[in-house]
C-alpha cells in the first residue's frame, strides 16, 4: 500500500487533472460508485470548465499543482501532448507514495515514471467513452512501483463505469486501437448505415431509430448468448438471400481489409505518440 494511502475503510482522497470527455466520465462513476465528493478535487487548465464540474458534482476545484496536495490518488486525463507540461507542474508537490493514473494514449508508465520523484507508483489506464453510461471497456497496466493495493485502487477507479481487465503494457498501443478508439468506428459504421436508409427513401428520423435499435439489439446479442459473431451472422445470412448480397459487396469493397489496416494505424499512432 502507498505511504499516502487512507487507512482501511476511509474513503482515498482524489484528483483528477483534466476534466474534459473521459476525466469527467471516470469522475462521474467514481461517484455514482459511491466515491464521496467532498474527497475529489478536480483541477484543469480552462478554469471555466472546472467550474462547470464543480457546479454538476459537487466537488471542489483548485489548480492542478494544489489539487494534488492530499491526495492518495492522482488520475492524468490530459491529452498526451500536455502531459509534460501537467508533470512539470505536479511533480513536487504529490504526495510520497500517492498512485499516479494516467489515461492518456501513448503514454507509457516508463515516461510518468522518469519525470515523477523516484518510486511514484504509476499505473497505465486505456478506457472508453461508453464509460459515461456506465458500460465502459477499460484496461490497466502497472508501472515499475505499483503494488497490488495500487493496481487494485486503479481498478476501482475505472470499474465505477464499466468492466477492467490488467494486461501487460506492450499491449496498450493494441487496446488503444481496439477498445480505446473502437465506439468511434462504430459511430462510423451507424452513421453510414443511416445514410444507406435515406439513399433507400426512409426518412431520416426513421432510418435512425431502426439503425440504432439494430446496433443495440445485435451488442446484446453478443453479450447475452456468448455465441461467436460468425455464428450470428450466419443466422441472418439466408442462403440466395439479401444479407449474403449486402455481405459479398463488403467483402468485394475490402471492407474486413480496411478494419485490419485502421487498427493498425491507430496502434502506430499510440505508438508515436509517446515519441512526444
Ligand atoms: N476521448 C476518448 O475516447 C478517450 C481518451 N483517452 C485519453 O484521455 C485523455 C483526455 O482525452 P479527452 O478527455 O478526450 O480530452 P479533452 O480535450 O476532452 O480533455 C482534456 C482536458 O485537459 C485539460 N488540460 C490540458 N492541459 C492541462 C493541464 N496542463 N492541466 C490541467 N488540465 C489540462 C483541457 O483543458 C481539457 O479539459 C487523452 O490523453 C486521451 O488519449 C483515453 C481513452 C478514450
Ligand atoms: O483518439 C485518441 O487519441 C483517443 C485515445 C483513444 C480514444 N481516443
Amino acid at each position: 500500500m502507498s505511504e499516502s494511502s487512507a487507512p482501511a475503510g476511509t474513503p482515498r482522497r482524489l484528483a483528477v487533472l483534466g476534466v474534459g470527455v473521459m476525466g469527467e466520465a471516470l469522475l462521474a462513476g467514481l461517484l455514482r460508485s459511491g466515491q464521496p465528493a467532498d474527497h475529489v478535487v478536480v483541477g484543469d487548465r480552462y478554469e471555466a470548465r472546472a467550474h462547470q464540474i464543480v457546479a454538476t458534482h459537487g466537488v471542489r476545484a483548485a489548480s492542478p499543482a494544489d489539487a494534488v496536495v492530499g491526495a492518495d490518488t492522482v488520475v492524468l486525463a490530459v491529452k498526451p501532448q500536455d502531459m509534460s507540461a501537467l508533470l512539470d507542474e505536479i511533480r513536487d508537490r504529490l504526495e510520497p507514495g500517492a498512485l499516479v493514473v494516467s489515461i492518456a494514449a501513448g503514454i507509457a508508465t516508463a515516461y510518468l515514471e522518469a519525470r515523477l520523484p523516484e518510486g511514484t507508483p504509476v499505473a497505465r489506464a486505456m478506457p472508453n467513452t461508453p464509460a459515461l453510461v456506465d458500460q465502459g471497456m477499460a484496461a490497466v497496466s502497472p508501472g515499475t512501483h505499483c503494488g497490488a493495493d495500487d493496481l487494485a485502487e486503479a481498478t476501482r477507479l475505472l470499474e465505477g463505469c464499466g468492466k477492467v481487465v490488467t494486461v501487460a503494457e506492450h499491449h496498450m498501443d493494441a487496446i488503444t486501437a481496439i477498445s480505446g478508439s473502437g465506439p468511434a468506428y462504430l459511430f462510423y459504421v451507424v452513421e453510414a448505415m443511416i445514410e444507406a436508409g435515406v439513399l433507400l427513401g426512409l426518412p431520416r428520423n426513421t432510418s435512425t431509430e431502426l439503425v440504432v435499435q439494430t446496433v443495440v439489439g445485435a451488442a446484446t446479442m453478443l453479450k447475452e448468448t456468448g455465441e461467436h459473431p460468425t455464428v450470428l451472422r450466419e443466422q441472418v445470412s439466408s442462403p440466395g438471400g439479401t444479407t449474403m448480397a449486402a455481405l459479398r459487396q463488403l467483402d468485394d469493397h475490402k471492407v474486413r481489409a480496411a478494419f485490419l489496416t485502421a487498427m493498425e494505424a491507430a496502434a502506430h499512432r499510440s505508438a508515436e505518440l509517446a515519441q512526444g
